[in-house]
């Protein structure tokens, strides 16, 4: 927990090749951003690190980072023609600035998707997307503005792409969505009911509805609550041991200490009219 009376500090590190941004409060809660991808790397709240970020992550800006909360857009996952998972996981965003409350601070990042496209893409579209950050006691925010510059609609998937640190996974669950609906498993790809609680054991990769209440992750006695708005769904993946062992940036067994809760637009294509702006943000939340 964060003294009162502290204020929080702003500071550029580098971890690797990679210029990132920390935020913390003085013998608090610190969050650590990456330019590259505006991706939140590290998040410690009471006293731990919240965030599953692989210690074979490629950290050189050459290739998207594995862990910590990767921004997927204008695609989520392969559910298009675009790149998986889109692009702007891939390149830097520009840091815009730093807000430093006394109970709350925040970075923001933009980027132009259309100008850092990868060449042969074809993407007609003009938009600015700004990503916020903002850290409070046991708490993390993290915002998708997606503002259309265009003249026409713009149509987009994609996902805040959340990695959890995990003790357990195989003694771990996700729980909080009424019961009854239907949701979609990607693994054997067929539809699949939507169960009040998900144990994250083993392969596996479902596109759920978002829960209105939120969700609660459970791992041994540590709580985390997960909340989203704006985003339609929430998917809940995990490699599994098979596919683990044979993805180069995760280390032996590093699919037991993560679970990805990913607030999402997976199955249904959202659209942003000329001249507005969508937001969709996460929260997660100490519980
Ligand atoms: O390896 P990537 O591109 O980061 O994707 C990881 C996973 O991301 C999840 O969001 C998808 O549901 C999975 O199907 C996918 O495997």
């Amino acid at each position: 927990m964060n003294s009162a009376g502290d204020t929080p500090v702003h500071e550029r590190v580098a971890l690797q090749q990679l210029a990132c941004h920390r935020l913390y409060w003085p013998g608090g809660d610190a969050v650590c951003v990456a330019e590259h991808g505006a991706q939140v790397l590290s998040w410690m709240a009471g006293g731990s690190e919240r965030l599953y970020l692989s210690p074979r992550a490629v950290l050189d800006g050459s290739a998207a980072i594995r862990g910590g909360i990767p921004v997927c857009w204008p695609q989520f996952s392969d559910r298009g023609l675009l790149p998986r998972h889109g692009w702007v996981r891939q390149v830097p965003w520009r840091f815009a600035r730093a807000e430093l409350g006394v109970a709350e601070a925040s970075l923001r990042f933009e980027i132009d998707p259309a100008a850092c496209r990868p060449a042969g893409v074809d993407w007609p579209h003009r938009c600015r997307l700004a990503l916020t950050v903002t850290l409070s006691s046991g708490c993390l925010t993290v915002s998708l503005a997606i503002h259309n510059e265009g003249p026409t609609v713009l149509p987009f998937t994609g996902a805040l792409h959340t990695y959890l640190a995990l003790d357990d996974a195989n003694r771990a669950s996700v729980s909080g969505w009424p019961d009854g609906g239907r949701g979609w498993d990607s693994v054997r790809g067929t539809p699949c009911p939507v169960l009040p609680a998900l144990p994250l054991q083993g392969e596996i990769d479902r596109i759920l509805p978002a829960a209105s209440e939120g969700l609660r992750v459970d791992d041994g006695p540590k709580r985390l609550g997960v909340a989203q708005v704006g985003w339609s769904d929430t998917v809940v993946w995990n490699p599994g041991p098979d596919k683990a062992a044979a993805m180069a940036d995760l280390p032996p067994g590093g699919e037991r200490r993560l679970a990805c809760v990913e607030a999402a637009q997976a199955l249904a294509v959202a659209e942003v009219a000329p001249g507005a702006t969508w937001v969709g943000h996460q929260r997660l939340v100490l519980a």
